[in-house]
């Protein structure tokens, strides 16, 4: 098959390939995510592969990789890199793209800023999914470090899409193991599709700080399904209002959740350069007239 452009580029430093694949039928590999990863120059946390539209009234289909190979359902930092190369071939401001979870509307503004409406969250324990009946999702019981002294414990648990647990810490986020811990609570049998694991506290008013392990990625600068998860879990347990700042590793995002349960995340976008590659294998090359 031909090769496909992609650009690297990254939101708040979370690592995201933007790969077109328009006006052609196939995907993705596995194989080629793997690949894509191992070399330094294009490693990422994700793959948004920008495909036709499939559903009249969509501008585009878009399918997302986590660097281990795995599907994610839903991308905030990763939508918003999708939306800013768009603007910048199509000159439009306004999208509507089509994800494995559903529909979402995005949107570019006139500092260059992007807004990606998230959709609705969802707390039930079978849609997030959890493996048994936990009645109320604002804290579940699951912990880890000595039994009688855990070092996390009791996570906010919510779906945006895809599965995220917020443990709320009182200390510096900096000082927990997270790349410990992250990877036994990602799989962690609560988990039955696995979980992004975040770790989040109030530091402000209506202002959280977090830091997410993510599922199939690891350690990230920042992870936008996450800072929405957090922000949705701080409100619903009454530590933040519904319009709150949230300050990841690789800087702020804000999110709000509207009147209407929609959730809604907005942040910067940045490319740092093009080439192209072969979706099946990974093989890629820069583009010569692309920045270093
Ligand atoms: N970085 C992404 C989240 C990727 C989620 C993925 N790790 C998963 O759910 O498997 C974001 O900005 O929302």
């Amino acid at each position: 098959m031909a090769r496909a452009p992609f650009a690297k580029m990254n939101g708040l430093g979370n690592e995201i390939i933007v790969a077109d694949m328009r006006s052609r039928a196939d995907r993705v590999t596995a194989t080629a995510a793997v690949a894509l990863n191992a070399d330094p120059a294009t490693k990422f946390d994700q793959i948004m592969a920008i495909h036709d539209a499939r559903t009249p009234g969509t501008d585009w289909f878009v399918d997302i990789l986590n660097s281990d190979g795995s599907s994610a359902q839903a991308c905030g930092n990763g939508m918003r890199c999708v939306v800013q190369a768009l603007a910048a071939e199509t000159g439009r401001k306004m999208f509507t793209f089509e994800t494995v979870a559903g529909i979402l509307n995005a949107e570019e503004h006139a500092d260059g800023t992007i807004s990606v409406d998230m959709g609705r969250p969802k707390f039930g324990w079978r849609e997030i999914p959890l493996a048994e009946e936990f009645r109320d999702t604002r804290a579940i019981e699951l912990q880890i470090g000595p039994i009688d002294a855990p070092v996390l414990h009791s996570p906010s648990v919510v779906s945006m899409g895809n599965p995220h647990a917020i443990f709320w810490v009182d200390r510096d986020v900096w000082s927990y193991e997270l790349d410990r811990f992250g990877p036994l609570l990602e799989n962690h049998p609560v988990f039955p599709e696995r979980a992004n694991i975040t770790i989040a506290g109030v530091t402000g008013a209506d202002q959280l700080t977090i830091r997410t392990w993510e599922r199939g990625a690891g350690l990230t600068k920042a992870c936008g399904s996450a800072a929405c998860a957090a922000a949705v879990a701080a409100a619903r347990t009454r530590r933040t209002g519904r319009q709150v700042s949230i300050i990841a590793p690789g800087g702020p995002l804000s999110v709000e959740w509207r009147g209407d349960d929609h959730v809604v995340l907005t942040g910067p976008a940045e490319w740092e350069f093009s080439g192209s590659f072969d979706p099946a294998t990974g093989t890629w090359a820069r583009d010569t007239e692309s920045a270093a």
